[in-house]
């Protein structure tokens, strides 16, 4: 059982690797996009769960299981774009008040 543990820490340790790269690009996201209301894209959000669902399916994976991890990842990640979005506004905000 140490084994099986000391193997989960270390992919979750890769994971939180990869995370920290997929929230990078929520913090691109809310650079580039113009509009707040652009930051939650629902038919976006679909595409992304179809995707990873198709990959967990390749990988013998359940395929339900997976897709409501994504919603739920996704979703984290919109309302953290959501907080860089405002974070920026409110930078350009007191910038062009001085
Ligand atoms: C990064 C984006 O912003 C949001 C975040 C998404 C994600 O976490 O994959 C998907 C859709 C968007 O609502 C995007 O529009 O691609």
């Amino acid at each position: 059982m140490k084994d099986v543990r000391e193997g989960v820490d270390a992919v979750d340790e890769a994971l939180v690797r990869l995370l920290a790269r997929r929230f990078g690009y929520m913090d691109a996201a809310a650079r580039i996009k113009p509009e707040r209301g652009h930051v939650r894209d629902e038919a976006r959000k679909a595409q992304v769960i179809a995707n990873v669902s198709l990959h967990a399916a390749a990988q013998g994976l359940p395929e339900d299981r997976i897709a409501r991890l994504w919603d739920c990842l996704v979703e984290e990640s919109i309302a953290y774009e959501f907080e860089a979005f405002d974070g920026l506004a409110a930078a350009e905000r007191a910038q062009h008040a001085s």
